[in-house]
């Protein structure tokens, strides 16, 4: 790591840009932040029409050179794939346009390529449209890793909020779990003394309280709602900036997620699962959950089980090995929850019948 890195305080994007007709100025962003000739395009087998070959056709119209790659999983294989094109073509920077895996590939692929990235998120469906993590499947183990910044994310309100609603109510679970990641963090901190920012607990907790208040304004097919969202996710991001880590937006709910993707043979979005994390795991801290459940419910996210398309039984044994996820990170599962707490809980919440 360069000396420049290792004095970071903290990374964030130069330009946010949340709008209507945004995929049009993505040629006027490059150049305003002078990236270059040659762009690599990263995008998703959907989202491709929706929004890859606007861009595309947007930056050759400004006399770039632009090659697009569809990559469909956020895995490492992929990202070394999208590396070695970068290489061939001297790609000056990369863009990932679309959904969760095609920004986190681009990510990860452009920090380690060393060139600048642009995130143009096609749905709000999680924070990760902002953040300077990434998400990457190795081995069949999804891990969270420390990436760069995107230098300008763009959000195009007209194109997310044509995206399946599931998808923005989605991102709007994982805005509330701030909820319960922000309790984890001050639990850990007063019995561990693991680093705390007030800072990026009081944005990130800000944040999530706002969209629990805005919560009967979140409808389909509305830019005022998307403008919400995508404000929120930017927030959260920002949160998980200031802390150098993950911390502010991600706690035991997001263990149970990810747990739920290692057991559930087919399991939901990550921003579907953290909302229902988020009710059990408030139910543990003996915080108001039914608050919880009930904003989800307003918004149009699931908040059973049943809604998830997840068995009862992948959900308790989730909650049973949720604590080994990331043995690490101190939560309110401590060592762990035994099988009848574990019935307990999702019981007494709703989440299994
Ligand atoms: N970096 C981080 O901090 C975080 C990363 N993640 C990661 O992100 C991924 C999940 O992302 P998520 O976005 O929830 O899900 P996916 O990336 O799996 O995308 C879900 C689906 O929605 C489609 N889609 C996206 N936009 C539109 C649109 N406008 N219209 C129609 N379909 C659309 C995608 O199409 P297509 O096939 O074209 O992509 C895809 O099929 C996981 O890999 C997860 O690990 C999650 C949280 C945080
Ligand atoms: O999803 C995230 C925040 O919302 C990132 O968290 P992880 O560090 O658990 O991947
Ligand atoms: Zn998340």
């Amino acid at each position: 790591m360069n000396e420049l890195k290792s004095n970071k305080w903290m990374q964030l994007p130069r330009d946010v840009l949340v709008g209507s007709d945004m995929l049009g100025k993505v040629a006027d962003v490059c150049s305003d932040l002078q990236l270059g000739r040659n762009a690599l395009i990263v995008t998703g087998q959907k989202t491709r029409g929706i929004a890859g070959i606007k861009v595309a056709e947007e930056l050759e119209e400004t006399g770039r050179i632009v090659q697009i790659h569809v990559s469909s999983s956020a895995s490492m294989e992929e990202v070394e794939n999208v590396m070695e094109i970068a290489r061939e073509m001297d790609t000056d920077f990369l863009l990932g346009v679309g959904s969760g895996k095609s920004i986190d590939v681009a990510k990860l692929a452009a920090t380690r390529h060393n060139v600048p990235f642009l995130s143009i998120p096609t749905a709000a469906s999680h924070d990760g449209i902002v953040s300077s993590r990434a998400s990457i499947t190795h081995n069949g183990e999804t891990t969270s890793i420390q990436a760069s910044a995107p230098m300008a994310v763009i959000a195009d309100t007209e194109v997310i909020a044509k995206a399946p609603f599931r998808l923005l109510a989605a991102g709007c679970g994982d805005i509330i779990s701030n909820c319960t990641a922000v309790l984890d963090w001050q639990l850990a901190h007063r019995l561990q003394n693991v680093t705390f920012s007030e800072y990026a607990a009081a944005l990130a907790s800000m944040t999530a309280n706002i969209l629990i208040e805005s919560a009967d304004s979140i409808k389909p097919e509305l830019e005022s709602s998307v403008r919400i969202v995508v404000k929120a996710l930017v927030s959260s991001g920002v949160a998980m900036s200031i802390a150098g880590s993950s911390r502010p937006a991600s706690g035991s709910e997001h263990m149970f997620s990810h747990a739920l993707n290692r057991i559930a043979p087919n399991p939901a979005l990550h921003g579907e699962q953290c909302g229902i994390g988020t009710i059990l795991m408030m139910y543990l801290h003996g915080g108001d959950w039914k608050e919880i459940r009930d904003a989800l419910r307003i918004i149009g996210a699931p908040t059973t089980a049943h809604e998830l398309g997840i068995e009862d039984k992948y959900i308790l044994q989730a909650l049973v090995e949720s604590h080994k996820i990331r043995p690490e990170r101190y939560t309110i599962l401590g060592t762990g929850i035994t099988p009848d707490a574990a019935e307990v809980v999702a019981r007494t919440t709703g989440v299994i019948s």
